[in-house]
């Protein structure tokens, strides 16, 4: 990927995933620098030589490429104190949940080139997803930045329209929070029925990682095919289904999505 100088405002969860994953692929780690007044963060970035300051102002004005990655709720705060800098040059990715690009493109002086990324922390492992979404008026070159930097850490799709980013947040940013609430489960219920924690762990994860891997390598297969596969008729998986259909856990799991995209709506008009 083309290289550019990329700061990090905010080195959080999200940014440490990104910026971790980017080291893997090579990217130059003198190229990177995470802004956090955190000080605890510091040692965390400089001990792989990626940059590390306090001073947010300073260290957009020499950089290419701003990834805004801080809390929504300081969304505002953060870019008013960048009102000095003039981004007609830098590309601007926000990684924020529900913060528009029209609300950024007021806060940010000449903020012309915005992508909204809504990225997830399997980038740490070279494995993210995100969802990206540009105005017709960002150009080609800091599109494909944008999308290269997230292909290095994961794959990538784009939706045309800016509010489909809520729905991507339910499909891509929240949803290995849903999957590691599952596994929580099951190795809570394999603790409970006498197995060890390493036991429980083990069986838990690699029969996760077999599934996706089963689904990803089986691309036209559909979903419902591979859990037939696994279903013999009145045997053990079918009552355990049972018991996930009894108790509608398609209608639980679609409750939870249209939830994390209402929340998300909301967030927009509060932030
Ligand atoms: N954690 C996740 O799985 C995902 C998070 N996101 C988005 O990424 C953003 C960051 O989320 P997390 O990394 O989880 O949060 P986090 O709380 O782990 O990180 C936020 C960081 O921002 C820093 N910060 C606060 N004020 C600052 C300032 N004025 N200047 C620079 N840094 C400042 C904090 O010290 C903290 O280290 C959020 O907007 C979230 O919506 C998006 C997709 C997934
Ligand atoms: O929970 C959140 O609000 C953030 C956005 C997507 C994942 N984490």
């Amino acid at each position: 990927m083309q290289q550019k100088s990329i700061c990090f405002i905010g080195g959080g969860n999200m940014a440490q995933a990104i910026v971790f994953g980017l080291l893997k692929t090579g990217y130059p780690a003198n190229l990177i620098t995470v802004c956090d007044p955190n000080e605890d963060k510091r040692s965390l970035f400089t001990e792989k030589k990626v940059l590390f300051s306090t001073d947010n102002q300073t260290t957009v004005e020499k950089s290419d490429v701003m990834v805004l990655a801080v809390k929504p709720q300081v969304a505002s705060d953060v870019c008013s104190a960048l009102s000095a800098v003039d981004f007609s040059e830098k590309l601007v990715i926000s990684i924020m949940a529900a913060i528009s690009v029209e609300k950024i493109t007021a806060l940010l002086f000449h903020a012309d080139n915005i992508v909204r990324v809504m990225p997830n922390t399997p980038a740490l492992v070279s494995t993210g997803m995100s969802g990206l979404f540009a105005r017709a008026n960002v150009s080609m070159e800091y599109k494909q930045f944008a999308e290269s930097l997230l292909q290095a850490v994961g794959q990538t799709c784009w939706v045309e329209n800016e509010s489909d980013m809520h729905t991507v947040t339910a499909a891509s940013g929240s949803s290995p929070a849903y999957f590691f609430l599952f596994m929580e489960a099951m190795q809570q219920s394999l603790l409970n029925m006498g197995l060890t924690v390493q036991q429980a762990r083990l069986l838990v994860q690699q029969s996760a990682l077999g599934a996706a891997k089963m689904v990803v390598e089986n691309p036209t297969v559909e979903l419902a095919t591979l859990r037939q596969n696994v279903t013999s008729k009145g045997g053990t998986t079918a009552a355990a289904l049972n018991v996930f259909n009894e108790k509608q856990l398609a209608q639980i799991v679609e409750q939870a999505m249209l939830a994390c995209v209402e929340r998300s709506k909301e967030m927009e008009k509060l932030f």
